[in-house]
């Protein structure tokens, strides 16, 4: 067992460890949002489907208008119309016009467009105050080719990669089954909301911080509630933990006599490493368990969301193929003080913002790891190398929580 590493090295352990899901499904459209293509996906059609026009107005043979202004307008008999979806059957002849309306194929004979704002209508006719535009033509293909591939296997669908499918002629998609995550949570003194909270208790609330971030990252939580305080117990839940491509624990895996998760994982499992040169989330530990990888999260409720956010999403998006990073950085000023931790790469939690002057981020205040309030208020971290801290005006490395690029 290794102890005491790299957030990098930690990483690469559990990468290494972590097979992509071979088995994919099929949804329908409806169902694809937040899963992963399993497939590259080629385009079915041309968008648009035809020339078509992208605005409202008169299509016309641009030539005729050239001339065409507000002192010396010309005029066009107008011999039909072209609604989207109803395209004009016939062709434009030599001082014709035909009225189009966005959207709908431009007409056989002409080759341009003029806005209705530039025109008036007069009876039968229509006087152009200004030439028709060939820029006002959106061409076959312009946006979609068919047989090109424009969402690749491996993509996070999110609403506009769904949308794109569905402009491709796609009704269903095949996806990427979704991992299976166990959340075990541990310790005597933890108790399901609900329940009256004896002395010294503490409501369970990281086993839905992780189901909530096992969802986001593309997983699908499966909450085993929680074990007491006993070898026995545990190991009576790690056997009958089911079908599962991860399992998180939550707690117990610090120093304590009753840190139990790293006593059991010791005896019945591997452990590839434990502690991590972080803070918070120091005691983190990554284990195989009869096949299964073990995530083991510090109790603490912001240790275990930063794991999370730093190693459990890692681990997901590398079960399921995704091409997106897990994570990314930016650079923020900061706008209060930040202080360092001298021997652990530090993850404080921040209030970004966009300013006119470009980002700023302010502590949340109290930094401890049982404040969960500053997952709330926060909505990113900033991360300080050992011994680095800020002070106002200082540039940071920030990790915002709930986008990446
Ligand atoms: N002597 C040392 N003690 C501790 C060290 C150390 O290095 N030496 N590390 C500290 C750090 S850092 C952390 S983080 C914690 C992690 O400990 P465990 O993973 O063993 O977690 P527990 O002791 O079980 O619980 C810690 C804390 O979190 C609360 N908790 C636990 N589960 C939940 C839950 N499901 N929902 C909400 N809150 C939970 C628990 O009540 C404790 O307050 O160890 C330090 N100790
Ligand atoms: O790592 Mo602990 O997470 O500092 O409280």
């Amino acid at each position: 067992m290794r102890q005491n590493i790299s957030v990098e090295d930690a990483l690469e352990s559990i990468l290494s460890q972590a097979r992509p899901i071979a088995e994919s499904e099929s949804v329908p459209l409806s169902a694809a949002f937040q899963r992963v293509l399993a497939q590259d996906l080629p385009s079915r059609v041309f968008h648009p489907d035809a020339d078509d026009s992208a605005v409202d107005g008169y299509a016309v043979r641009g030539e005729e208008t050239i001339t065409a202004s507000v002192a010396t307008p010309v005029r066009l008999e107008v011999v039909g119309e072209a609604p989207a979806g109803r395209p004009f059957a016939g062709e434009v002849q030599r001082g014709q016009a035909v009225a189009i309306y966005t959207g709908a194929p431009i007409p056989k004979g002409a080759n341009a467009v003029v806005r209705v704002e530039d025109t008036v209508r007069d009876g039968s006719g229509v006087w152009l105050l200004k030439p028709a535009s060939p820029a006002d033509i959106r061409h076959r293909g312009d946006d979609l080719r068919q047989g090109e591939v424009y969402l690749h296997r491996g993509t996070w669908l999110n609403a506009a990669r769904v949308a794109l499918a569905a402009a491709m002629g796609y009704p269903s998609l095949p996806v990427v089954r979704r991992p299976r995550v166990g959340i075990l949570s541990t310790g005597d003194e933890v108790v399901e909301p609900g329940q009256p909270l004896p002395y010294g208790g503490v409501y369970n609330s990281n086993s839905y911080a992780l189901a909530g971030q096992v969802q986001e990252a593309g997983g699908e939580a499966v909450v085993l509630g929680k074990v007491p305080d006993s070898l026995e117990a545990l190991g009576r839940s790690l056997a009958g933990v089911g079908l599962l491509d991860v399992l998180l624990t939550s707690g117990g895996v610090s120093m304590g006599k009753y840190d139990l998760v790293r006593q059991m994982l010791e005896k019945d499992g591997r452990i590839h490493f434990w502690k991590v040169k972080i803070q918070p989330g120091g005691p983190v530990l990554f284990a195989e368990y009869r096949g299964l990888p073990v995530l083991g999260l510090p109790g603490n409720p912001v240790s275990s969301m930063v794991v999370f956010h730093l190693f459990g999403r890692a681990l997901l998006f590398k079960l399921l193929g995704r091409s997106d990073a897990p994570y990314a950085g930016i650079q923020a000023t900061a706008a209060t003080a930040f202080g360092a931790n001298p021997s652990k790469r530090a993850y404080r939690r921040g209030i970004l913002r966009w300013t006119p002057e470009g980002f700023t981020v302010e502590t949340t205040g109290n930094q401890s790891s049982g404040v969960l309030r500053s997952m709330v208020e926060g909505n990113a971290l900033v991360m300080l190398e050992p011994g680095e801290s800020a002070r106002v005006g200082d540039r940071v490395t920030v990790i915002p929580l709930g986008f990446t690029v």
